[in-house]
């Protein structure tokens, strides 16, 4: 019809829940208005739960706050981080939907070189949907995407791909830097706009971010976890890189693919690295030890589920990494619980869901 008013369905979207962990009002919802306003988003509150967090109008929501989450899960509240983002997983466990997207507060919208606003949530879906190539690098990048191809000498065998469990995007102007990369370079900017998406090639891990990410909730939402962090625990802002190794050592292990690159959003504000140094110090120490146990970590192939995956990393969390530091055997432990509430929560379909508001 021309000229129709009648606005395209976006894509998946009766099946991807957009997750906020969030301590401020959601004032950032405006920019994203355009794009996230056909999705349900599932808002998690950190902090003070008698804090109201204002949502803008228009949107479809269900907000979790610290006593939402302990009323859902009882003892296994001791599982989700309290006052840190890795709150935020509470969302993949609440959600029934096929995909997830997350997304920080302080996240915009960012223009690509032509000067055109980044629909995010679209380029991710489109990695989502596309698959990846885990097991022999294409030097053109993304095969599936527009334009591009396999290369000559690229195996026929392996182009059917891999499919995709996660999409890692990037952010421009303050980039995901360490708090001694942040106080060194405490002005440096990400201006760099690299149009394009990788795989993460199979046996090799990356520190992954959880300000723009999306993955298939369907496929890896239970080695989704970001750990213990925040109040009480020895560490903090390791929430997404925990997430990360234990997820790429599954993902290798059944054969899915990990994507990273485009999209970029427009990441706004920088946290203060006195304070990210104190959270982060022995994470900065630890990971030493951390990275060669996810690079030796092997999964029986009796581990045919992720939740079997995730149970049998927590059995060589414990027993390896416990003598780094008995967090770690707490962390273990978490693991469990986490996987315990995941399947109640989602085995038999029912669900404590807060309100939803238009
Ligand atoms: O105690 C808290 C603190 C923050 N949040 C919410 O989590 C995200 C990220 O917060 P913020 O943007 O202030 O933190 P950054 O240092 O920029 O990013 C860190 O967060 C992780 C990436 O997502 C990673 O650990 C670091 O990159 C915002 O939405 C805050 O509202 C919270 O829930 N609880
Ligand atoms: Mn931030």
């Amino acid at each position: 019809m021309a000229g129709s008013s009648v606005k395209p369905t976006p894509l998946l979207k009766d099946e991807l829940d957009i997750v906020i962990p969030t301590i401020r009002n959601l004032d950032f919802l405006e920019m994203w208005r355009p794009f996230f306003e056909q999705y349900h988003l599932i808002i998690v509150q950190d902090g003070d739960p008698s804090k109201i967090i204002k949502v803008p109008d228009g949107f479809d929501y269900e907000l979790y706050n610290r006593n939402d989450i302990n009323r859902i899960l009882g003892p296994k509240a001791s599982c989700i981080s309290f006052k840190d983002s890795a709150c935020r997983c509470f969302g993949y466990m609440v959600s029934k939907k096929k995909y997830i997207y997350t997304i920080d507060d302080d996240c915009f919208v960012a223009k690509n070189p032509s000067g055109e606003l980044i629909n995010a949530l679209e380029q991710h879906i489109k990695n989502l949907l596309s698959p990846s190539t885990p097991f022999f690098f294409n030097t053109l990048y993304d095969p599936y995407r527009e334009g591009a191809d396999f290369v000559r000498g690229y195996p026929f065998s392996l182009r059917e791909g891999a499919p995709t469990a996660v999409s890692h995007g990037l952010w421009l102007n303050i980039p995901d830097y360490d708090a001694p990369t942040q106080l060194v370079k405490p002005r440096e900017r990400n201006t760099r706009y690299v149009d394009a998406v990788l795989t993460v090639p199979k046996g090799t891990l990356f520190p992954m971010c959880g300000m723009n990410l999306g993955f298939n909730r369907e496929l890896i939402g239970p080695a989704m976890y970001f750990g213990l962090m925040g109040d009480g625990q020895p560490i903090g802002r390791y929430d997404d890189m925990w997430a990360g190794w234990c997820m790429k050592v599954i993902c290798d292990h059944m054969g899915w693919g990990v994507k990273t690159g485009l999209p970029y959003i427009w990441h706004s504000k920088a946290s203060n690295p006195f304070v990210n140094l104190k959270k982060e110090y022995k994470g900065i120490y630890w990971q030493e030890d951390l990275i060669p146990f996810f690079q030796s970590a092997v999964l029986p192939k009796e581990c045919v589920t992720v939740q079997q995956c995730y149970i049998e990393l927590a059995k060589q969390v414990k027993e390896k990494l416990g003598k780094v530091d008995p967090y770690f055997i707490k962390l273990a432990d978490a693991m469990v619980t986490w996987i315990e509430a995941w399947d109640e929560l989602n085995s038999s379909g029912e669900k404590s869901s807060n309100s939803t508001s238009k």
